[in-house]
């Protein structure tokens, strides 16, 4: 089965409205593939979620940087997957490794937002990936495997999930994963989908690729038969972007 490639932009917690706005303006003016052969997603933080929404080109779309993990109340300063809703916010991303690792959280609350998001009717980005210490210590699989058992325990339909392989050590480094190793983690995390899902969503589900991904690396990443696009932090600020999101080509010309 064809699985469309995937471009998201985590803007993470950068910004000012004039440098949103800017962006903005860039991605608005980039000359980029079809959104018949890519989907592109960008994350500003939540204060600007209605600023780019309504101002970005209309066949992108727009992505939380999380939420919270059922409904809405007494959570001072979280937002609630309905908010989202309410604001027509497609996307949202969960679990990345900055949240998991300063934040806390576990394989576990991380299963419940995804859930609760899903249940909501968002679609979710769902971040996994393993520090250096794990990798180094032989264990990356283990790793990635547990988060995203934890995920598959509390879903049924993975229509609506991006899965994003985004290991830690690749992260903001500019040490990107090399072809090879994305390739070997993103083939691993499909076999384990499809002993633990089913071989309907293992063939279907995006497994895209996050960490130091750049304008310069990205068409040898995207060439990897398992690399279904790519989570990008640091290059989705600059016009670079729209270089990655043109990588979609690799795919559609193969
Ligand atoms: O964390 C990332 C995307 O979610 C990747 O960040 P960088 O592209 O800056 O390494």
């Amino acid at each position: 089965m064809a699985r469309k490639f995937f471009v998201g932009g985590n803007w993470k917690c950068n910004g000012t409205s004039e440098e949103v706005k800017k962006i903005v303006s860039i991605l608005n003016d980039g000359k980029v593939a079809s959104a018949d052969v890519v989907d592109v997603v960008v994350s500003p933080s939540f204060v600007f979620l209605p600023l780019v929404k309504s101002s970005l080109r209309p066949e992108f779309h727009v992505a939380a940087q999380n939420c919270w993990v059922k409904k809405g109340g007494a959570y001072t300063g979280e937002i609630s997957a309905e908010m989202l809703v309410n604001l027509d916010i497609p996307w949202v991303i969960l679990g990345h490794s900055e949240r998991r690792l300063l934040l806390s959280e576990s394989n576990e609350f991380v299963g419940d937002k995804v859930a609760y998001a899903l249940s909501k009717g968002l679609k979710v980005i769902a971040c996994v990936g393993e520090t250096l210490e794990q990798r180094e210590s032989g264990t990356t699989m283990d790793v990635v495997a547990a988060q995203t058992k934890a995920i598959a325990e509390r879903i049924s339909d993975w229509t609506n999930v991006v899965v994003a392989y985004e290991p830690v050590w690749a992260i903001g480094t500019g040490k990107v994963a090399t072809p090879a190793q994305a390739q070997e983690v993103h083939l691993e995390l499909r076999k384990w989908l499809q002993t633990n899902v089913s071989a309907e969503v293992a063939a279907s589900t995006r497994i895209i690729y996050g960490g130091s991904v750049s304008g310069a690396n990205c068409k040898e990443l995207a060439a990897q038969p398992d690399v279904d696009g790519f989570l990008v932090g640091g290059a989705s600020l600059k016009p670079e972007f729209v270089d990655i999101i043109n990588a979609a080509t690799v795919k559609s010309s193969a």
